[in-house]
Order: structure tokens, then sequence, then C-alpha cells
């Protein structure tokens, strides 16, 4: 992606704390932890395959925390989708990272995101949902993601992502962004209007 001449933002230092195996449906990554130089562990976790070695792009998906799609199936929105697609996609590459990123409902956490809900249902669209409780549309940084990344050595990346934001936020904290990969999942009926929000009101390039 094209460089600018904007000054880095500051990105944390973050150390590995543990590595494990983890056999997925998709196939067997290893499951990496990390903590603060203070001690001061994180909540998010990557899932990394394959040997980072720091010269080419690492195929690499950025997936934000979805408790109602990724573990309860729910089909408001596309998450698990794509969690299962892009942990897919990446075992079939050579190497590559998903970062599972805890910033469920792009940052307002779950209680806040079933109010949104609730307002959905009256009728408002995601970003009004939002705008609606006196929160911004997306509350998400990519600080965190972008020292996961450097933690593991990982300097450039090929993104999985339709979201202009978080190319723009890893490239904000150092991590290049060598090219992005469309990430299509399939419309359902439930998540049509969630979908088109995405593309009219977020940006998203669907
Ligand atoms: N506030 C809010 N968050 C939602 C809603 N539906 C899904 N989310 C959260 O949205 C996040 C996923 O972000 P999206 O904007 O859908 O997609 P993205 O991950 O930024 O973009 P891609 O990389 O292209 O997938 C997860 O944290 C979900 O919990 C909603 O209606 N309201
Ligand atoms: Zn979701």
């Amino acid at each position: 992606m094209p460089s600018t001449a904007v000054p880095l933002l500051r990105r944390p230092t973050l150390l590995v704390l543990a590595r494990a195996q983890l056999p997925t449906r998709a196939g067997t990554f290893t499951a990496v932890s990390f903590r603060h130089a203070s001690g001061e562990q994180i909540e998010d976790i990557a899932l990394i395959r394959g040997a980072l070695d720091g010269t080419t792009p690492v195929p690499a998906r950025l997936h934000s925390e979805c408790l109602t799609g990724d573990a309860l199936g729910s089909l408001r929105c596309d998450c698990r989708d794509q969690l299962e697609q892009s942990l897919e996609a990446l075992a079939r590459e050579d190497n590559g990272v998903l970062l599972y990123l805890r910033q469920e409902g792009r940052g307002i956490g779950i209680a806040n995101k079933l109010q949104a809900y609730q307002a959905q249902d009256r009728g408002l669209d995601t970003v009004q949902a939002n705008l609606h409780l006196g929160f911004d549309d997306d509350l998400r940084t990519y600080d965190i993601a972008a020292g996961m990344l450097a933690a593991l050595r990982i300097q450039r990346v090929s993104l999985y992502t339709n979201n202009p934001r978080k190319i723009a936020g890893l490239e904000a904290h150092g991590i290049d962004v060598d090219r992005r990969v469309a990430l299509l999942g399939p419309t359902r009926p439930e998540n049509v209007r969630y979908l088109e929000t995405k593309r009219v009101k977020s940006g998203h390039l669907l």
C-alpha cells in the first residue's frame, strides 16, 4: 500500500508469553499469548502457521471478537463465516497468522452490542445504533495488533480484510500492508442490511 508521510503512532512493546499447539477444524495452528514488559498479560492471542521469516509478506487476518457470531453462530453478522474462511485460507498457505482481538462489538463490549441490536430491531442500522448509544461507529484501535505482529517479528503482511481502517490502523503503527485480500462470505437474509451498512456507511470494500 502507498506509504504516507504521517508520523507513526506508538505501539506497545509486547513479549511472547506462551505457545501451544492448537488443532482446529481448519488445521493445526500454534496459539500464542503475549504480555507487556511489565508482566501484565493481554487477552488477545495469535494463531500462527509455518515459519514467519520476516522477509516476505505474511498472510494475516485481524479478527475482532464477536461472541454472538463466532461462538454462538448468530447469523446477524458475517463474523463466523469470516473466521472460518480465514483460518481455512491460512491453513492452505505456507505460513500465516490470525490475531484474535478482544474488540467485541467494534470495541463497545457485548452488553452494549446487545443494546445496539435492540436499537437495530427497532429500525436503526449498525452505525445509527452505536451513535444512538453515545458511541462512535467504531472504537477499535490497532496498536495492540501491531505490537503482537512486531513481537512475532512480522513487519509486512498480506491482509485479509474488506475494511480500509484496518489497513490504515496497522500502517499507522508501523506495520506494512503489502496487499489486501478480499474476504467475501455468503450474504444471508439475516445479515443483508448489516453488510449493506458496512459497504455504504463504513466504507468497507464489499
Ligand atoms: N457495535 C456493533 N458491533 C457489531 C455489530 N455487529 C457486529 N459487530 C462487531 O463487529 C466486529 C466485526 O467488525 P466488522 O466491521 O463487521 O468487520 P471488520 O472485521 O472490521 O472487517 P473485515 O476485516 O472486512 O471483516 C466484531 O467485533 C463484532 O462483534 C453491531 O451491530 N454493532
Ligand atoms: Zn459478528
